[in-house]
């Protein structure tokens, strides 16, 4: 039996979804670039003959087109912490020191690389996307809603109607960068001076279709405020993320001795100029959740985490060297 327009709709919206998730979030396609543009010039069409039909999380709605005069200022009722940085393998032993001292017992890690993009705050309520923060100074931001929907790795749903908050990097993929800038030289504008202040300067655009065009991209790595989820440590924080529909990290790993924590610090050392993205070190974070409670914060940072901080890196990375993954 013929579809209605309305099935028509909502089918192709379903597709487009599914499509651009395994694309973006999961590095998957699983359709190639020509049919997925021949599907969204459809709904396109539709969406346009037909706006009752057209919801607000219609993959259509990712191309931006607010143009705002300035950012509303926005209170993180839960702070975004920072993260006390240390420089060798003895510093690291000294803070494994210090937790199992504060704690009477030994303690497993998860090892996080250390995204260079900027922090952004993401909040769902029954499972939309209602708000995009910077993280700004740790308890004042800025509204960047509008710019967060254009990034395709931010789901605009999640699987499951929760009300939610996370946290995460937003950033921009070294070729980006690198294509990026090669277009402003070309147009005579300046250029960025590294990923980090690119993906600064292109989330915090005041015009969302500028945003759209960047080709951002997030890791979350924080549930600011668990809302239901029963999550005992973080390992399993982040694969509930994964399961919401979140673009994280997957080179992470549970490390049960400090001595693991630095073998794993060292094979990054050599990886880091081969991936997609650029990293400034190693997050070292306590695992269970219950040890991160009863270490709790310093007034700017947790006392169950550090950062470990690579040594600036050489060259600049040339295209050549990025693993195409
Ligand atoms: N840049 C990163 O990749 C990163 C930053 N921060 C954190 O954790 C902070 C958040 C709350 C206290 C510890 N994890 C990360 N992976």
């Amino acid at each position: 039996m013929k579809q209605t327009v309305a099935e028509q709709i909502h089918d192709l919206q379903k597709k487009l979804t599914e499509y651009a998730y395994a694309y973006y979030v999961k590095d998957q396609p699983v359709v190639d670039d020509a049919y997925y543009d021949q599907l969204y010039q459809q709904l396109v069409a539709l969406e346009t003959a037909h706006p009752e039909y057209q919801t607000s999380d219609s993959p259509t709605q990712r191309v931006g087109g607010v143009v705002r005069k300035g950012f509303e200022k926005v209170v993180h009722e839960i702070p975004l912490y920072s993260l006390n940085d240390v420089f060798s393998k003895a510093e690291i032993i000294a803070f494994d020191q210090r937790v199992q001292k504060t704690l009477g017992h030994a303690v497993s890690y998860i090892c996080e690389l250390k995204i260079d993009g900027l922090s952004i705050s993401l909040k769902y309520e029954n499972g939309r996307l209602v708000r995009g923060a910077t993280r700004g100074d740790g308890t004042i931001g800025e509204n960047i809603t509008d710019n967060s929907k254009t990034v395709k790795s931010i789901p605009l749903t999640l699987t499951e109607p929760i009300d939610i908050e996370v946290r995460g990097e937003c950033y921009m993929p070294k070729a980006s960068f690198i294509q990026l800038n090669q277009k402003r030289e070309e147009e005579g504008l300046d250029i960025f001076a590294n990923p980090r202040n690119a993906a600064a300067g292109s989330i915090r655009q005041l015009d969302s279709k500028v945003t759209a065009s960047r080709n951002l991209s997030t890791f979350l790595y924080t549930l600011a405020d668990f809302g239901p989820l029963h999550v005992t440590n973080q390992a399993e924080a982040l694969t509930h993320l994964d399961d919401l529909g979140f673009r994280t990290n997957q080179e992470r790993a549970v490390c049960s001795t400090i001595d693991d924590v630095w073998a794993y610090i060292e094979s990054f050392h050599d990886k880091r100029s081969q991936l997609p993205y650029e990293i400034d070190g190693v997050v070292i974070k306590v695992n269970d959740f219950s040890d991160q409670n009863q270490l709790g914060f310093t007034v700017k940072a947790p006392r169950w985490a550090v950062a470990y901080k690579f040594p600036p890196e050489e060259a600049q990375t040339t295209i050549e060297e990025i693993e195409w993954t």
